[in-house]
This record gives structure tokens, sequence and C-alpha cells, in this order.
């Protein structure tokens, strides 16, 4: 057993979707100690994290909004403390300040942010030699289609992108299926050379153009969970890469390695690959 003090981990939306699976996740794991639990949303105000999260035991961290008290919280923790962030696209940016104000290293997992607030962060983050991980996916099956489809991408100049979630998502296209997108932009070239002059009947019939050529199609269905085809085509060939969650218990062992590794940062990190 070691004799490091376990890490103080405050959790962001801790009553959602993702965050009862985090506060499980993190109640569970040896080297961390849930020390905060925020949600805005009223009806959840006091209740236990750790019964809302499912489990047989209370933790005695109720459920607050207030954010900025249960930073200074953890900041004042032996071990320097963590930030998970789980909420929404409208205040992920100020968490992420909030927290780095405090010395608190952000973990986030909220997608929607947009490639300036990005740069901001990393500036910021920089500037206080705070470590930040940003991971639009904790999955490892995503990351390994994202690398297949990078690979793919050398010897097919076609292909597409389908992201299918369920229909409370807020944002769209989804932050994974923007950031395959980028890996493949990066890659180059120029994708879809159109090979006639398309119009579009209703608007958006082709999808959003993520740049190089290169488009997404965002589906939202109750019944799905979270989904992302890669498809490829060339002449009498398709090729298509498909990822599909059906427990949000998947994204837990990324989640729990980010929290470990950002201890180990002075910047700002995007995507789970960079840290495995
Ligand atoms: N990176 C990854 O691997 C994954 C990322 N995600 C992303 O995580 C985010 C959350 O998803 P999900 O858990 O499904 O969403 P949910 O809506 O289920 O959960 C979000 C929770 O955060 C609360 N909330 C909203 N704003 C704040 C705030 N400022 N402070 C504290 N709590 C807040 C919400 O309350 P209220 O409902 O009252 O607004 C809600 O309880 C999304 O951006 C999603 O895309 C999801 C899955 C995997
Ligand atoms: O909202 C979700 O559910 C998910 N959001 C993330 C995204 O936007 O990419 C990750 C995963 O797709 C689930």
């Amino acid at each position: 057993m070691s004799n490091q003090a376990p890490i103080p981990v405050v959790v962001v939306g801790a009553g959602g979707k993702m965050g009862r699976e985090v506060v499980k996740a993190v109640a569970q794991a040896p080297d961390m100690n849930l020390v905060g639990a925020i949600d805005t949303s009223p009806e959840l105000q006091d209740k236990d994290a750790g019964e809302l999260a499912g489990l047989t035991e209370p933790l005695e961290i109720p459920i607050t909004n207030q954010i900025e008290p249960m930073l200074a919280f953890a900041a004042q923790e032996r071990q320097p403390g963590v930030m998970v962030d789980f909420t929404h696209p409208k205040s992920v940016y100020d968490n992420i300040r909030s927290a780095i104000a405090y010395g608190v290293r952000p973990v986030v997992g909220t997608t929607g942010l947009t490639q300036q607030q990005i740069s901001e962060l990393a500036e910021f983050a920089d500037k206080a030699s705070t470590g930040c991980l940003i991971i639009p996916n904790f999955s490892i099956g995503m990351v390994l289609l994202q690398q297949a489809a990078v690979v793919a991408s050398q010897y097919f100049d076609h292909v597409e992108i389908i992201e299918l979630h369920h229909n409370q998502k807020a944002d769209a296209p989804s932050g994974t299926a923007i950031q395959t997108a980028q890996m493949l932009a990066e890659m180059g070239k120029v994708f879809n050379p159109p090979l006639v002059e398309e119009s579009e009947k209703l608007p958006g019939a082709r999808g959003s153009q993520a740049g190089e050529g290169i488009r997404i199609h965002s589906i939202r269905l109750p019944g799905l969970i979270a989904h992302q085809e890669v498809i490829f085509g060339a002449a009498g060939q398709i090729y298509t890469l498909r990822h599909d969650t059906s427990d949000r218990a998947c994204y837990m062992p990324g989640v729990l390695l980010a929290i470990r590794k950002v201890l180990q940062l002075k910047s700002l990190v995007y995507g789970l690959e960079k840290i495995l």
C-alpha cells in the first residue's frame, strides 16, 4: 500500500448521467477521495452523491451547487486536487478557469468547447503551470477507431462520419466526431473531391462541413447511447469503422487514468490518446 495521500477529487455535474458513474468509480478507487459533488440541478441539492450514484452506502458527500468553496477545499488537501467536469457546453469553460485559478487540475469530459475557448484555456493553464486534460471521448475503443481511421485515410480519398447519440445530448456534432474529423484533416489532403455540382434541396441534407471536405452527420434518438461510424469509400469497396457504447461504465478506466495523469502535467493536453 502506498503512503501517498489519496487524490482529492471534486466531480462537477455529479448528478448527471456521466457524473453519477464518475462518483461511483472515484469512490471505489483506492487512491482517490471524493471531496465534493457539484450539480446545479435544483431537485438534487443536498442529496447524497453516493446514494444518487447507486452505491449501497451513503458517501456523506451532499450535492451542492457551490463550486468555489469545493475547489478551495480541494486545494487545501495534502495532494493537489482534481476537478472532473461532465456538465454542459455553456458552463464548462468557466468551471475550468475557476479550477485552474484555485490550483485544482481539471479533467474535462464535457464537449462543445470551441477551438477559440480551448486555445484560451491552454494559455491560461500554461501561465499557471497547471495540468488540464480535455478528453472528448474516454473510451479505449474510440481511440482505436480513430487510429484505424487515420491509417485508412492514407489509402482512401472519400470519407464521411456519422455519429449517433441519445436525444438528450445538447451539442452537435459530438466532440468525438469533431476530433475524428480533425485527425483526418491533419493528414494533409482534401477528401471527397466533388464529381458533380451538388445542391441541397433541404438545408443540412449533406451534413456539416468539418474541414478538408469531411462531412459529419448527427443522429439523435431515444434508445441510443453513443455510437460513431467512419465510412470510407473507393471504387467497388466500402470500409466501415464503427464503435458502440452500451454502458457509460466504458468511460471510467479512461477517467481514472486521466485523474492520475493530470497531476503529472503542467499544461493543457487534448485527447485520451496523448496519455495512454
Ligand atoms: N468525454 C466523454 O467520454 C464523454 C463526454 N460526455 C459529455 O459530458 C457532458 C455531460 O453529459 P451527460 O452526463 O450525459 O449530461 P447530463 O445532462 O446527464 O448531466 C449533466 C449534469 O450537470 C448539471 N449541470 C449543468 N450545468 C452545471 C454547472 N454549471 N455546474 C454543475 N452542474 C451542472 C446538469 O444539471 P441540469 O440537468 O439541471 O442542467 C446535470 O445534472 C456532455 O457534454 C457530453 O457530451 C458524455 C459522455 C462521455
Ligand atoms: O453526450 C454523450 O453522450 C457523449 N458525448 C461525447 C461527445 O460529444 O463526443 C462522447 C460520447 O460520444 C458520448
